[in-house]
């Protein structure tokens, strides 16, 4: 698995510490981030693909520095947002999925058959031709999710990926999350799916509170909000 590393990494603005400098090594396949609103979850895991840039420290993914290597990084680690229309761009499913391919492969029809097996590998082909607005928002999640990993990354970056979603897609996502080859950062509100991770790190006040078991994790969250 690749190596994230965080070496006194942090953000301030202003007065304010919206991560304190974080020093940490991540190699596991799974990595779930859990911790209430506002605690800096998404500023951490936005520092793994420079979507934002420390004010202190650095970040190291596979040995290139972020802020230095940006473009080398961002084709390692790939990053899903909460709200798949912040990447839905494309007025049909195979002209999205294409767009992705476009640095990838120049040949506009050797790039939609790459598009095509990649919406056939997320269970999209019917829906290759029908406009991204007609689809349900989890199948929006899962273009979304196709989109960024058609470019074969070697970590996808998920922050809060079912949190729109109803219990049947949030399983249908969670479950491609989890067959994903890829290594996997996860921010998530679902504990259950925190608790399907190898090491989960628990966020609070802008600092790490928990990093370890996601058992234990999960429980010191839960104590901490007094549940
Ligand atoms: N560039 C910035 N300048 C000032 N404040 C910021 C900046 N970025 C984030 N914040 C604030 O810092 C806090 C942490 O933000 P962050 O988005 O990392 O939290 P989070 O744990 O992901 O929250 P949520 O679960 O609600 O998504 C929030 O209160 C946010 O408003």
């Amino acid at each position: 698995m690749p190596t994230l590393a965080l070496d006194g990494a942090g953000l301030t603005v202003g007065d304010r510490v919206v991560l304190a400098p974080t020093t940490l090594t991540l190699t596991e396949r799974r990595i779930g981030v859990i911790g209430a609103n506002g605690s800096g979850k998404s500023t951490l895991v936005r520092m793994l693909n420079g979507l934002v840039e420390p004010s202190a420290g650095r970040v190291v993914v596979d040995g290139f520095d972020v802020a230095r290597q940006g473009a080398k990084v961002r084709r390692l680690v790939a990053f899903a947002f909460t709200d798949p229309a912040a990447q839905l761009v494309m007025p049909t499913c195979v002209e999205d999925v294409e767009l992705s391919l476009r640095s990838l492969e120049r040949h506009a029809g050797a790039r939609r058959a790459r598009a095509m097996d990649v919406l056939e590998r997320f269970g999209l082909a019917d829906h290759a031709h029908d406009s991204v607005h007609s689809l349900s928002g989890g199948q929006k999640q899962l273009l979304a999710l196709a989109g960024v990993l058609a470019v074969e990354p070697a970590v996808l970056v998920a922050d809060e990926p079912t949190t729109l979603l109803d219990l049947a897609n949030t399983r249908q996502v969670a479950d491609l999350l989890f067959r994903l080859e890829q290594q996997l950062v996860l921010v998530t509100h679902d504990l259950d799916l925190a608790r399907r991770c190898e090491r989960v790190l628990v966020v609070e006040d802008a600092r790490i509170r928990y990093d370890g078991d996601p058992g234990a994790a999960v429980d010191d969250y839960v104590a901490s909000v007094g549940a």
